[in-house]
């Protein structure tokens, strides 16, 4: 790992403020070069994050053979274990619509005391989630075109679904160089994901010529990163942010990325107005789902190896 690190200042979307049109170019502009932007007064405490923290710490403190009781051989299938993705990462995940009853599937058969506090608070903080993702997703297709958060969010966006993932990555003995991958390079299955990562940091992003930048834990602000369903919808004007978390330091880190995505039914096909006149159209049209299957069929593009994107799945070669 010895890239470059380099250093830019990623746009602030601060939802306390009406959207000025010059912070709109701004924001179109991170979306093109990076796939990534801070989102801040997103209406989230850090009271409400302390909680999901601590209830996802004890939940991830259960032995091995308890969480795999969820695991990949499992019927519920929510718990992720180390050696999937990487020897450093394991998470739990937390479907929506309905975040208490998939919270509540896990915990049954994690916890031996029954309490519905991991429930509760995963259900709230999911519908936060949800709210939110709309609300960025609705300022994004701002500045993609005037007017185009009325013409397409009912239009499109109306039937996306999210999940959350509490993400759990635990650094090996020896952390050589400040530099052990906890997560490898990727891309998103998502049209966008919001990320709340805890203080310690990690998590970087690449330019589009292969440098690796630092995303750093900024104080009452989330990471917005675009993912593969919203950069085929736009016809590649929003790109799917390549990333990566790096274990600088023998700690724990926790992260919980909520993941916003369009129904698995959804052919997705770029809009004529938002492909442009002029210019060619890059993706053929596809359902959401078989872009899934693909990344998943493939067992390291799920996670690894960029080498399997929505790209190689629906690009016009
Ligand atoms: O842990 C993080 O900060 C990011 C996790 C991530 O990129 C993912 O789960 O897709
Ligand atoms: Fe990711």
């Amino acid at each position: 790992m010895s890239q470059l690190q380099i250093s830019v200042e990623l746009p602030v979307l601060d939802l306390s403020q009406p959207v000025h049109p010059s912070f709109l170019s701004t924001l179109s502009r991170a979306c093109q070069e990076w796939g990534f932007f801070y989102v801040t007064n997103h209406g989230i405490s850090q009271n409400m994050f302390d909680k999901v923290c601590a209830l996802s710490k004890h939940m991830f403190s259960n032995p091995s053979d308890t969480k795999l009781k969820l695991g990949p051989l499992s019927c519920i299938k929510t718990y992720t274990p180390y050696f999937i993705a990487s020897p450093y990462f394991e998470s739990l995940r937390v479907s929506g619509p309905d975040f208490f009853a998939s919270a509540k599937a896990s915990a049954d058969v994690l916890f031996a005391q029954q309490s519905s506090e991991f429930s509760e608070i995963l259900k709230e903080y999911g519908i936060k989630m949800m709210e939110l993702s709309k609300t960025i997703i609705k300022i994004i297709l701002m500045s993609l075109g005037n007017g185009y958060e009325r013409k397409f969010y009912d239009a499109e966006f109306i039937n996306c679904h999210g999940y959350l993932r509490l993400v759990n990555y635990t650094p090996p003995e020896m952390v050589e160089e400040n530099h052990v991958e906890g997560l490898g390079m990727h891309t998103d299955m998502s049209c966008i994901t919001v990320v709340y990562q805890d203080e310690i940091g990690g998590l970087q992003m690449r330019s589009k010529d292969g440098q690796w930048m630092d995303i750093c834990p900024c104080e009452n602000s989330l990471v917005v990163n675009i993912g593969d369903l919203l950069q085929a919808w736009s016809n590649g004007r929003l790109r799917s942010s390549e990333h990566r978390v790096v274990l600088k330091r023998q700690v724990n880190r926790l992260s919980l990325a909520f993941f916003w995505c369009f129904e698995d039914e959804k052919v997705i096909l770029a809009p004529e107005e938002v492909v442009g006149e002029g210019s060619l159209r890059i993706y053929k049209p596809f359902v959401c789902l078989d872009y899934l299957k693909f990344r998943e069929s493939n067992e390291e593009g799920k996670f690894e190896r960029i080498a399997y994107t929505v790209k190689d799945f629906a690009g016009i070669k």
